[in-house]
């Protein structure tokens, strides 16, 4: 399996996210510059998370219409998987490649805590190494992560299995409708989420729950 991570200006999980892969994916992934013509071959494409062009405009705005979303654009649509974590989440709704807005949280504050979420749908290639209704613990690090759809889309992505994870328990940390903390496109192989499993994948992180999405991602759960 081999794994790409496209840098913007301005994020700094690109490190973690780097880190988790290589741990668990056994090989370092290729890291590609925003403006790197191309991405190289892979299986995997991660837009990790942090603060591209300074969140301004809107959170994910400015990324998101850089030339290097063309060729992600092209992967997905190829079936290649596509994973947006925080601002990478932003990225890939302000792309297009996601449905919904990811609006400002409700406190109005940055939030930085842990997290309990609920896997919603636990058959697809990011979630198979989890089971259905499992709750995992996760860290959140975001002022913009308030998900929202009209009710329409909402209805749409419910019923078709769409929602990846709910915030479990209480533990909604941004006023999200339905809780919801991460989404998949029409073909699943595009998943976004708030939340950053990246950190916390092993003892040293304090547990390692975060560690099934990549092992399932990089096809090491049948
Ligand atoms: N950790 C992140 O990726 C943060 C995303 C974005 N800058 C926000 O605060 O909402």
């Amino acid at each position: 399996m081999k794994a790409a991570v496209i840098v913007f200006p301005g994020l700094n999980r690109d490190r973690d996210m780097i880190a988790a892969l290589t741990k668990i994916g056994g090989t370092k992934p290729a890291v590609v510059w925003h403006q790197d013509a191309d991405i190289p071959d892979a299986d995997l494409i991660v837009i990790p998370g942090g603060f591209s062009y300074g969140d301004y405009l809107r959170c994910g705005a400015i990324a998101a219409r850089s030339p290097i979303m063309d060729k992600v654009r092209e992967r997905a649509a190829r079936g290649v998987k596509v994973l947006g974590v925080c601002n990478g989440f932003q990225i890939l709704i302000e792309a297009g490649l996601l449905p919904g807005a990811l609006m400002r949280n409700t406190s109005l504050k940055f939030v930085c805590r842990e997290v309990k979420l609920e896997v919603v749908n636990a058959e697809t290639d990011f979630t198979r190494g989890y089971a259905k209704g499992q709750i995992i613990r996760s860290p959140v690090a975001h002022h913009d992560g308030n998900y929202f759809a009209d009710a329409e889309t909402l209805k749409r992505i419910v019923g078709e299995g769409r929602v990846a994870f709910r915030y479990a328990e209480g533990t909604n940390p941004n006023g999200s409708l339905n809780d919801i903390a991460g989404v998949f496109n029409e073909g699943k192989n595009v998943l976004g989420l708030m939340p950053h499993p990246e950190n916390l994948i092993e003892a040293a992180h304090g547990g390692d729950d975060g560690r099934a999405l990549f092992a399932s991602a990089l096809k090491q759960v049948a």
